[in-house]
């Protein structure tokens, strides 16, 4: 059996990891990220049989617990609708073990090699290697990554297969720190053993972009500044921070979810085509528009910070207990990017992500630009291509069309790819488990390279600290409102809004 990864099957379809045996460790195995979706992920490909088949699952916290409470604590968030599934779960526990101990305790982790090397005994077949492979899922906070991954290196490399270290964001809090972090981790491990993740790559309508933008004739052709007028990025939640404001509030909006998720959507919205899908092409293309990007400053942002909501059932941010009476955290936050080559050069990409907003939406919208020249006696809605990442993935095209009838009137319509009307009950998988697997194949094309996020940071750090250090309050917006109103006229400075009058919303199409 070879230990090099299996890479995707060559029609794109999935295919399994090698089938070496594998031991995944998961550190921080009694959090929040760890329930929801490092061990959900894990038992979707199980189920799926995506999984080498001699996997042995490892989780290691502080926390003591009994198997049968972390199997109590997993199955909550679990879903297992059929009996076959709940079947499929019984399975799936029995190649899960825990053990608990310290993230920078010698003894402890020596314990955890050993308990580790127990496993993957029973599991190895009489002809092969004990579990050659080894995959490290740090899902804990980033203050505890620097000496677990020493720990990691020093106790649990001795394997004869690879070692993969994955780490959750945040990767950092501005450019100094981040490249503390990037040395730390690179004193132990190579950068192709390191996995990033940021999960909004692992998105079924971000991995669509490359095919989108690359295996279409006509995108190619007008993806520049002469059709493009603007381009929106949008992440929205209805939801405040309850629960996470200690972390939140170190962080902040543009930390937790601009400077990664959305600066990745815009990376590969913009870059050029790669030579070919392999993960150093496509990276050195992120990379390559991401150096072109001037860093922000104060001026290109607008940060808001939500209030208490307007019925007074949900309270502001500034009244939540892990809070600071005075912080100036923003919530909300909406820049504006150029990118200054050929190809964009003019064009404003805004970015704009907020806590506590009307609902849940993530989207991109490319506005082309006005018709020259309109011949028609009313104002032309822009085109817009829109790619709608959740909910509902959609990609649909705004145009202009005949109203239908006798009268030569114009009215907005759609081309609409509606993915629950188009593929039916086709499974989507969720983030994590796309990335999982990519890590078991080796695949590093939807993980974040230390010089991408070298480059986000120079883009985000003089913004960030020139808010912090001029103290800058941002404005208030009620809980579930649009935002800040500068927000919006921000956009409009930007050529955000179209002129035209009438009005249009979005309507799924009726299931056929
Ligand atoms: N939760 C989420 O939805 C998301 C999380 N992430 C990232 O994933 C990582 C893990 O997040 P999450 O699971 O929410 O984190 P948690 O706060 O739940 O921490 C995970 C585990 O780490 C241990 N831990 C917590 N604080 C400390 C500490 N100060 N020192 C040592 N150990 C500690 C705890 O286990 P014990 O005490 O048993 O050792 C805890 O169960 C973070 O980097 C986060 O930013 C990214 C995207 C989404
Ligand atoms: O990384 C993060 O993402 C979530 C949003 O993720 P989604 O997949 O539910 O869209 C966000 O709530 C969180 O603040 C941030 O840390």
């Amino acid at each position: 059996m070879s230990s090099s990864p299996t890479s995707s099957s060559s029609s794109g379809a999935p295919s399994a990891a090698s089938n070496n045996p594998t031991t995944v460790f998961v550190f921080g195995a009694s959090g929040d990220l760890a329930k929801k979706k490092t061990f959900p992920a894990l038992f979707a490909l199980f189920r799926s049989n995506l999984l080498p088949t001699h996997t042995r699952i490892v989780g290691y916290a502080r926390s003591a617990m009994t198997p049968a409470e972390l199997r109590e604590r997993l199955s909550k968030f679990i879903r297992t609708p059929t009996d076959q599934d709940k079947k499929t779960l019984d399975e799936f526990f029995k190649i899960i073990s825990y053990v608990h101990g310290q993230y920078d305790s010698d003894e402890d982790v020596i314990k955890l090699a050993k308990a580790a090397a127990e496993v993957e005994k029973k599991c190895a077949q009489p002809s092969s290697d004990c579990a050659t492979d080894r995959v490290f899922y740090l899902a804990l906070p980033p203050s505890v990554f620097i000496p677990i991954s020493q720990q990691i290196k020093r106790h649990l490399t001795d394997n004869a297969g690879y070692k993969r270290l994955i780490v959750e964001k945040p990767f950092g809090k501005d450019l100094a720190s981040s490249t503390e972090l990037a040395d730390a981790l690179a004193a132990n491990f190579a950068e192709s053993e390191i996995y990033r993740i940021d999960h909004y790559l692992g998105k079924e309508m971000v991995k669509n972009l490359l095919i989108l933008r690359f295996a279409n004739v006509f995108f190619g052709a007008v993806w520049n500044r002469q059709f493009i007028n603007n381009v929106q990025i949008t992440f929205k939640e209805p939801f405040g921070v309850e629960g996470r404001g200690g972390y939140f509030d170190e962080y902040g909006i543009i930390r937790d979810v601009m400077q990664n998720h959305l600066m990745q959507i815009l990376a590969i919205v913009a870059m050029d085509r790669p030579v070919d899908l392999s993960a150093e092409a496509i990276r050195d293309e992120k990379v390559k528009v991401l150096k072109s990007i001037p860093h922000l400053t104060v001026h290109d942002v607008i940060v808001g910070q939500y209030t208490r909501s307007g019925d007074g059932k949900v309270v502001g941010y500034l009244e939540l207990d892990d809070v600071p009476k005075d912080s100036i955290t923003p919530t909300f936050a909406q820049a504006v990017l150029h990118i200054k080559n050929e190809r964009w050069d003019g064009v404003p990409f805004i970015l704009k992500c907020g806590k506590a907003m009307p609902d849940r939406k993530a989207e991109i919208r490319i506005q082309f630009q006005d018709v020259a020249g309109n011949i028609f006696p009313h104002d032309l809605a822009r085109n817009e291509l829109v790619i709608r990442v959740q909910p509902d993935e959609a990609v649909y095209i705004k145009l202009m069309n005949k109203k239908p009838g006798l009268s030569t009137e114009t009215v907005i319509s759609e081309l609409d790819l509606s993915y629950k009307q188009r593929y039916g009950g086709d499974y989507i998988p969720d983030a994590y488990e796309a990335l999982i697997l990519d890590v078991l194949r080796g695949d590093h094309a939807n993980f974040v390279r230390s010089d991408e996020l070298d480059v986000a940071w120079r883009i985000f750090t003089p913004m960030l600290h020139e808010l912090e250090r001029a103290k800058h309050k941002p404005e208030p917006y009620e809980f579930g409102s649009r935002g800040p109103s500068s927000a919006d006229e921000q956009l409009k400075r930007h050529g955000g809004f179209t002129r035209h009058s009438q009005p249009y919303t979005w309507v799924p199409p009726a299931k056929h």
